[in-house]
């Protein structure tokens, strides 16, 4: 999926959270990095429309963010950092099971639907569990399976390893290593990028490297260190 920046920027209240950028992502796996509040998030929410560009335009599979809204979301799943936040109904089964609706799809066609996705993460086990008593690495597993159900081409993931054990830390990344559809992550969890494609590097709302990862790692522990 080939996702256009085009000279978008992104301001909040007058303050540039993100200047002027125009770039296109089409790798499979991107990772995004750079010190708190550098605009990593404000760049991933740009791809599905949760931010809107001030000034240019972002695009996802030719779909415009802004004039093409539902359908560019749709394309692009978004895992949050805190997910349990994002899902709705309590039950986890329930909550991806409500992501069907309004679909036109039959209640058999979404009970089988939920079901293959709960066996695609290794989760069926947590069907009928309650969101909030999840484990982290539980709920990252349930909010992607939520967001999956849906067929987005591209999910991403905002810190996903955030607070997770060194195990949950390794189901996490092999289960986006073996995704086949493509992904963005924003980590600060270096370890993650390895085996990225490409890794684009913020620095006070500017683009500072976009480069395979140990290029881009070795320029943000430079500026890490000043
Ligand atoms: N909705 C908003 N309203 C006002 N300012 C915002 C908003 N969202 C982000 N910002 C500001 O934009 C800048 C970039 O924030 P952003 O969340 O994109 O950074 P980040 O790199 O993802 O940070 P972190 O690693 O801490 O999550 C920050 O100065 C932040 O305070």
């Amino acid at each position: 999926m080939e996702i256009v920046f085009s000279d978008a920027s992104v301001s909040f209240a007058g303050r540039t959270a993100l200047h002027p950028l125009s770039l296109t992502l089409f790798e499979r796996r991107i990772g995004i990095i750079g010190l708190n509040g550098s605009g990593k998030t404000t760049f991933a929410r740009l791809i599905n429309g949760l931010v809107r560009p001030t000034t240019g335009r972002v695009t996802i599979g030719g779909l415009d963010t802004v004039a093409d809204e539902e359908a560019a979301r749709g394309r692009a799943g978004f895992i949050f950092q805190n997910p349990q936040h994002q899902m709705i109904l309590p039950v986890l089964a329930e909550d991806i099971a409500f992501g069907l609706k309004n679909r036109g799809l039959s209640a058999t066609e979404i009970a089988g639907r939920t079901e293959a996705v709960l066996q695609r993460f290794g989760i069926p086990h947590l069907a009928r569990r309650r969101i909030h008593e999840l484990s982290g690495g539980e709920t990252q597993l349930a909010a992607i399976a939520s967001v999956m159900v849906t067929g987005p081409d591209v999910l991403i993931l905002d810190e996903p390893t955030n607070q997770l054990d060194l195990k949950n830390r390794r189901l996490i990344e092999k289960t986006v290593a073996d995704l086949p559809e493509q992904a963005i992550v924003i980590t600060h969890d270096l370890g993650l990028l390895d085996s990225f494609d490409r890794v684009l590097l913020f620095h006070q709302g500017r683009l500072a490297a976009d480069a395979p990862p140990e290029d881009a790692i070795s320029r943000y522990r430079e500026i890490a260190a000043c």
